[in-house]
């Protein structure tokens, strides 16, 4: 007997393990690892992953698989192995790290249906019952439920009238057009051709088209091509000279753009060094971790083009992890342009469907390049020769849901398994990798120039305390104004960066800059409105919103944040004749508006590209020469550790928007705290003196690079009880842990209350805790009751980014 070991879809401590099916005769040829099958579980039928196949099973009575999901694994035994460490690495379900790897279109969905077993008895329903089937074969649960007729209904399901059926429904369909084909040799063509009458002259023309071009042809470029209706392909069909069936196409979203080929270019001196170490691991095929961290513009894109180049030559595959927000189509058309249909493209603003298509074409082994956020580093291929991590900085590499997963942790473990380079790049390196660089645990490669040798651009910055001290309340500095307006004569383009995030959320002097901070962990509070306290949000210290500024006195002590749409507005009152183009969330929310926009710029119907975090990453447009950003700091006084790296990062990426061509390049970056070093050091392009001077702070305040971090939140409708859990926690981990770790809380999240749910969270910062997962997991299974009856929540971050 042949069984299959399967992790269910259930969700649950309880659940998070294999359970052995008996797996039917008519399929045992068919079922192997990596396929999706309904189950029946309990009461229920579910849907769930066959994780591997044995000959025997030590439990006696078990059940049968129920049907199954696929013809093919969807998951590859790598992508299993992945799993099974995912769910060790980041303590989630096993489940979630299965479901996570598929494109979101194959997580089916159950419907419930109940269904007549035997059309001849009908009449033995219970009457309520056979009037709510209404004569139908089955109807669905929510319609039953709705009634309140389920306990009459499950009267009939005791008497074998009826069944429960679970109809798990794939809801993506694949796209499919006409296509239409001749069905005759040419020389049949030709003489049906000579046959026609004169007046069918518009058969006769697509006959013409069939003897002279490629068969067969999709019906709407035949119409098109033969300038006909579908009327007269219709009356060809008919006479059986052609045939017509339905293909499935993909909903390639890029298709109908033309993608200019491209060389590779001869690389620079710079280049040729950089890529030398890369090629190697390449054909000897062993893994390595290269950094590369390169200035804004030092032609790391074409390093990439290259090194992927070689991948293909040896047979193997790549996988290119580029941030969602840089996804934009000029990025697209750099790799399509290189390596034409062997590339498919990720990212989220793909439909469903799409996804699924660009997936499957992975699967069908139809490309062999892959670009594509975050989840892209689970693109199903076997023989990996490369996996790059753009702009490895970005903090959207790191999945906020369970599985919280790092992508570039799975990019250097499948590099591992694969023995290939993984190559990371960024012109703003972590401090993780650059530390990790330091100590040679990755390679160091790094490209100091601009290719062609220009200059990076020159950055003023301007104080925006001095402004208002001359009078001006304005968003817009003298300086900016004056440059904007130099722009406009010179008919060059601007790009204005606003900073959203962090909004008003903490409180600044704006006459002196001055903005609270806790005294003993160097970050910003956060104020509170109910209260109108302002805490900290890692130790708990708290004191009243001051009324006047510490430093100076002023009155002046506010929160902070500006909008988008405000600064538009100031935009048309100061500069009436600049064309302006926003982007953000607000103008690019529906599909493909992103694209429109930039594309609208880049061809120069605008003077000035005004947006957000969107617009800070990877635009590439001869015409810029200036670049403002608004406000410095708002980025600054998150209540996260690394707020100055982000900073830092940010200002580096924004300004590198400027002069990347022949047009030298100016950026003005407005601050209330211009003094502060990242804006300072940002502003000098001083990455080292920013990594030196960081690292000498978290060496200080015990964070990272220097520790490791986990985050515990719990969440409770009571508020006392989530204190008394998250005491409870902090107590046993105090106990439990080494004495190197350092426990901080429990203390409120930085946002206290979601969804009436009240938020408490203890953090570990620790350098060595061979038993944490081992602790971690205890603690989950001690209240995997509470959790269960959904009441409590624990979630445990191990790496955390986003500190709410
Ligand atoms: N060897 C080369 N010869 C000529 N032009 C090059 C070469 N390499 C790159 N370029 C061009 O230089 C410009 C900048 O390169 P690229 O965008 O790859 O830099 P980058 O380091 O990825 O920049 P960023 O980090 O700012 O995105 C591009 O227009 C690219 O086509
Ligand atoms: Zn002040
Ligand atoms: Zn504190």
């Amino acid at each position: 007997m042949k069984i299959a070991s399967i992790i269910v879809d259930v969700p649950a401590m309880q659940t998070d393990k294999t359970y052995d099916y008996i797996i039917p005769a008519k399929w045992s040829d068919v079922i192997v690892p990596g396929m999706r099958v309904v189950v029946p579980f309990g009461p229920r039928k579910v849907q769930g992953f066959v994780m591997s196949l044995s000959d025997e099973a030590e439990v006696e009575r078990l059940k049968e698989i129920h049907s199954i999901l696929d013809l093919t694994p969807v998951l590859n035994n790598e992508l299993l192995h992945i799993s099974s460490w995912l769910t060790e690495k980041t303590l989630c379900f096993t489940i979630s790290a299965l479901q996570a790897m598929l494109p979101s279109a194959m997580r089916a969905k159950y419907e419930k249906e109940i269904r007549l077993l035997d059309t001849t008895r009908q009449a033995e329903l219970d009457s309520a019952v056979q009037k709510a089937m209404n004569n139908r074969s089955s109807v669905s649960w929510e319609e039953v439920e709705k009634n309140d007729l389920l306990h009459l209904f499950q009267k009939d399901i005791k008497k074998g009238l009826l069944e429960v059926v679970y109809n798990v429904k794939n809801r993506t369909n694949k796209k499919t057009v006409k296509q239409v084909e001749s069905t005759r040799t040419t020389r049949e063509l030709e003489k049906e051709l000579q046959a026609l009458p004169a007046t069918a002259s518009k058969q006769k023309e697509v006959l013409r088209y069939f003897l002279q071009n490629n068969n067969p042809v999709l019906l709407k470029d035949l119409l098109q091509e033969t300038n006909t209706t579908e009327n007269t392909i219709k009356a060809l069909i008919k006479k059986e000279l052609l045939s017509e069936k339905l293909v499935e196409v993909y909903r390639d979203p890029f298709a109908d753009k033309e993608f200019q080929k491209t060389q590779p270019l001869a690389l620079t001196y710079e280049q040729q060094k950089a890529i030398a170490p890369i090629l190697t691991s390449i054909e000897e095929q062993y893994h390595k971790v290269f950094l590369m961290y390169g200035v804004t513009g030092s032609g790391k894109t074409e390093v990439y083009l290259q090194s992927i180049d070689a991948v293909l030559r040896q047979g193997k595959e790549a996988i290119v992890l580029v941030p969602e927000i840089s996804l934009t189509p000029q990025m697209v058309n750099r790799f399509k342009g290189r390596f034409g249909s062997e590339v498919a493209v990720f990212h989220s603003g793909l439909g469903a469907g799409e996804k699924y298509d660009e997936w499957r074409k992975i699967h069908r082994k139809e490309v062999r390049v892959v670009v594509g956020a975050r989840s892209a580093i689970f693109a199903p291929f076997e023989n990996l020769g490369i996996i790059i991590i753009d702009e490895e900085h970005e903090s959207s590499y790191k999945q906020e849901d369970n599985p919280r997963y790092h992508a570039r942790d799975v990019a250097i473990f499948r590099g591992q398994l694969h023995k290939c380079p993984v190559v990371l790049g960024s012109a703003t390196p972590t401090l993780e990798s650059f530390a990790r660089a330091s100590k040679q645990v990755y390679e160091l490669i790094t490209l100091k120039e601009r290719v062609n040798n220009r200059p990076l651009p020159t950055v003023e910055i301007i104080d925006m305390r001095e402004e208002l001290r001359n009078g001006n309340r304005s968003m817009f500095s003298t300086a900016l104004f004056e440059k904007l307006t130099e722009r406009l004569q010179r008919k060059e383009q601007s790009v204005l960066f606003l900073n959203r995030r962090g909004h008003s959320s903490f409180v600044m002097c704006r006459d002196c800059g001055y903005v609270a901070n806790c005294p003993n962990c160097d970050i910003s509070l956060t104020y509170h409105r109910t209260n109108h306290l302002l805490k900290c949000h890692y130790c708990a210290y708290e004191t009243q919103m001051p009324t006047t500024c510490h430093e100076c006195g002023s009155e002046h002590i506010r929160f902070f944040g500006t909008g988008t749409q405000k600064v538009e507005e100031e935009l048309a009152k100061i500069l009436p004749q600049a064309r302006v183009i926003r982007m953000d969330v607000d103008t690019t929310s529906r599909k493909g508006a992103h694209e429109k926009l930039l594309k609208e710029f880049g061809d120069g119907k605008a003077d000035i590209l005004l947006g957000t975090q969107m617009i800070a990453k990877g635009l590439d447009f001869p015409n810029v020469t200036l670049v403002g950003v608004l406000t410095a700091d708002t980025m600054l006084h998150l209540p996260d550790f690394r707020s100055s790296e982000k900073t830092f990062q940010l200002l580096t990426q924004v300004s590198g928007r400027a002069g990347r061509h022949e047009l030298l390049g100016e950026v003005i970056i407005q601050s209330y705290t211009p003094e502060h070093y990242s804006i300072q050091l940002a502003s000098h392009h001083d990455y080292d003196g920013f990594y030196e001077n960081e690292m000498r702070i978290r060496k200080a305040h015990s964070y990272p690079p220097f520790y490791y971090l986990a985050l515990i939140t719990v969440s409770h409708p009571e508020v006392t009880k989530t204190v008394d859990v998250s005491d409870k926690i902090a107590t046993y981990l105090r106990k439990s842990l080494t004495n190197q770790s350092i426990i901080l809380g429990p203390v409120t999240s930085p946002i206290a209350r979601i969804n009436n749910r009240y938020r408490y969270q203890c953090m570990i910062k620790y350098k060595n805790e061979p038993n944490l997962y081992m602790i971690l997991k205890g603690i989950v299974d001690r209240y995997q009751k509470e959790i269960a009856q959904n009441s409590l929540t624990l979630s445990i971050d191990l790496n955390p980014h986003i500190m709410m």
